[in-house]
């Protein structure tokens, strides 16, 4: 090689962000573990990068499911030691490889708190949720539209979908146990028009009580149908808040599929999953009181169906 040739330096490659989610089911008190994984071999590849020579090109699909089969078969004690397990075994079995970088973010539930405690199967992302407000007057008149969006549930059982129409593009299976997870997105409208009325209200108060409202129905349901779980929801906060008028919300059905660990000869009990993030299902829904006029003004430039 003569100086000034062009050489390939410092390479590493993977599969970035594999979004896996692990249940630990073994007992009715549920554990769930959620990380985002990259997987990145160093080594000797340079074949692959001036030939197109693939033989020593361990497929990031490959790394991808030996991150789903490593979580099913050696579970995920920490993700220092689940990554751990990963690095070696991508080091110790391609003689060419020779390092890497494996990588997770982990993304911290806890438990929903009904009045019945911490439940077992039903949780709430740590962290990523806000409370939403919007005042509007016109003339004496004054509404208050207040929310939360980034409020992340997930129960890992307890949740079915079947009996839906099949036509010759219906490929999604019943199911009877499912991980339900979304984003619940809540906006309401208190009921009094005036600031005087409304200046009354105990609003951090009603916005703590309507959350734990919403998580605890969406804990305590069985669930046939997200859409039945969002009107659970929004029928519980206005039975139980005669000053909130009407709640509007608004929930993606985040996807968590079941890995298929068979090729791999391993068996998948509802442990393993992939973590969608699109498409998702969109469910939305205002809930309401019989006979109650609508008032267009107080949800005017809310972005309730955005
Ligand atoms: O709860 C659900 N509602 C749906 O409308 C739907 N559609 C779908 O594919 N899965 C689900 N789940």
């Amino acid at each position: 090689m003569a100086d000034g040739d062009i050489v390939l330096g410092a390479n590493q490659y993977g599969k970035a962000e594999c979004r896996l989610v692990r249940i630990d089911r073994e007992t009715p008190v549920h554990r769930i573990t959620d990380l985002t994984v990259t997987a990145q071999l160093r080594g000797d590849f340079t074949a692959c990068h001036t030939d197109g020579d693939n033989s020593r090109v361990v497929a990031t699909d490959t790394q991808k499911n030996t991150v789903y089969a490593f979580a099913r078969e050696h579970g995920i004690a920490t993700p220092e030691t689940f990554l751990m397990t990963l690095g070696r075994h991508f080091v110790e079995g391609f003689e060419w490889v020779t390092g890497g970088r494996w990588e997770a973010q982990s993304h911290a539930w806890d438990r929903i708190v009904t009045g019945d405690g911490e439940h077992d199967h039903s949780f709430v992302r740590r962290g990523e949720e806000v409370r939403t407000t919007v005042v509007q007057k016109d003339g004496d008149a004054t509404w208050v539209v207040s929310g939360l969006s980034g409020c992340t549930v997930l129960k890992s059982t307890g949740s079915e979908f079947s009996g839906f129409p099949r036509d010759r593009y219906t490929t999604l299976a019943e199911t009877d146990d499912r991980i339900m997870a979304t984003s619940v997105t809540a906006w309401w409208r208190y009921a009094p028009e005036t600031q005087a009325e409304l200046e009354g209200l105990d609003f951090d108060g009603l916005h703590a009580a309507v959350r734990a409202a919403l998580l605890s129905t969406f804990a305590e349901v069985h669930s046939l149908a997200l859409q039945q779980t969002l009107f659970a929801m929004g029928r519980r906060v206005l039975e139980e808040h005669p000053e909130i008028a009407e709640i509007r919300l608004s929930c993606p059905n985040k996807h968590h599929f079941l890995v298929d660990l068979a090729p791999f000869g391993l068996d998948n009990p509802g442990e393993v999953f992939f973590a969608a993030d699109r498409p998702y299902g969109l469910i939305q829904a205002t809930i309401t009181r019989e006979g109650q006029p609508e008032v267009p003004q107080a949800w005017a430039t809310v972005p309730a169906f955005a």
